[in-house]
């Protein structure tokens, strides 16, 4: 007797993988949950969530773990030295365990995205990349969520970010790629730009949807109007620069209020940790335009809408 398996997981890896329509969908459901549109506790009511983080994390961690149990799972957490991966089981062979008992698993792998990938080589576990060195796609999934949610519409925005081309950069970049009409502006330090086939790939696809995605070293370059001013911590997790001297080329990028008083409009944006005195300047980030800690409690409600997709 043959016994069929149901297989129904979907993973989120990178956002390369997802089409516009599931973008919009996870985007759609977030802001429902935002809202408080949607009752909580019976979506994933009996499912069992691993959380695996082997680098810090306040916001993603939380945010998924309190996603989890406010739609009815129970959760398993592993820090960094909790599974055998650490004395040498290959990712293949815990892929295969954890698969067999967890109906999704979380994972901050941080500076190795082949682990994620290979956790994924399956589709009876949920696999949800809660950030590697090269992408945060969960990041990008929310923050177009605070977006969506605040102007009530994507299309049309206008974005400039400053900082360095880092995960949470090629995940924006990578998202707002299947967006008609946006426009966003990455300015970001010499040598510290975005990974340039990720950055290719963007402009490409939103160029047949109307959406401009461009890279600045020169701040010359900054536009007259935007919608959103966005940073991002300079010390991104779990990697490591080599110049000694890097805090140089990044000064000029510092969210100013003089820059901010440029951008009447614009509100401001930051996927935090901040750290006051180098991305921004505390008048911005504690000021009237800024939405860090709404756009932080969002991550949460992007997590409900991520994990009903990915395992509903
Ligand atoms: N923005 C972000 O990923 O925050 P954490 O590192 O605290 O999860």
């Amino acid at each position: 007797m043959s016994i069929t398996i149901k297989k129904t997981k979907k993973h989120i890896v990178s956002l390369k993988d997802l089409s516009p329509e599931e973008i919009i969908e996870i985007i759609n459901r977030g802001v429902s949950h935002i809202n408080g549109e949607v009752p909580l506790g019976s979506q994933l009511k009996g499912k069992v969530i691993g959380i695996y983080f082997t680098k810090t994390s306040t916001r993603t961690r939380t945010s998924f773990s309190t996603a989890a149990l406010r739609l009815g799972a129970q959760i398993v957490t592993y820090g960094p030295n909790d599974l055998q991966l650490n004395t040498g089981e290959s990712v293949s062979d815990t892929m295969n365990v954890l698969s067999r008992m967890l109906d999704g698993l979380v994972a901050r792998t941080a500076s190795n995205p082949e682990v994620i990938r290979t956790f994924s080589n399956q589709d009876r576990m949920a696999v949800i990349n809660a950030m590697t060195s090269d992408e945060h796609p969960t990041q990008a999934l929310a923050d177009l969520t605070t977006m969506k949610h605040y102007f009530g519409e994507l299309s049309g925005l206008e974005i400039i970010y400053l900082g360095e081309g880092n995960n949470t950069a090629v995940a924006l970049a990578l998202a707002i790629a299947k967006i008609p009409n946006m426009k966003i502006s990455f300015f970001t330090p010499p040598n510290y730009g975005i990974d340039p086939l990720a950055l290719n790939y963007a402009k490409e696809l939103g160029e047949k949807i109307n959406t401009v995605i461009n890279e600045y070293s020169d701040l010359k370059y900054l536009p007259n109007h935007a919608n959103i001013v966005y940073t991002t911590r300079w010390q991104t997790t779990g990697t490591q620069k080599l110049d000694s001297n890097w805090r140089k080329s990044f000064e000029p990028f510092t969210v100013s209020q003089e820059l901010m008083d440029k951008y009447s409009e614009a509100i401001f944006m930051h996927d935090l940790p901040a750290h006051i005195g180098d991305e921004v300047e505390e008048s911005v980030i504690n000021g009237t335009k800024s939405i860090v800690f709404n756009q932080a409690e969002n991550k949460m409600h992007s997590a409900k809408a991520v994990l009903e997709w990915c395992m509903q």
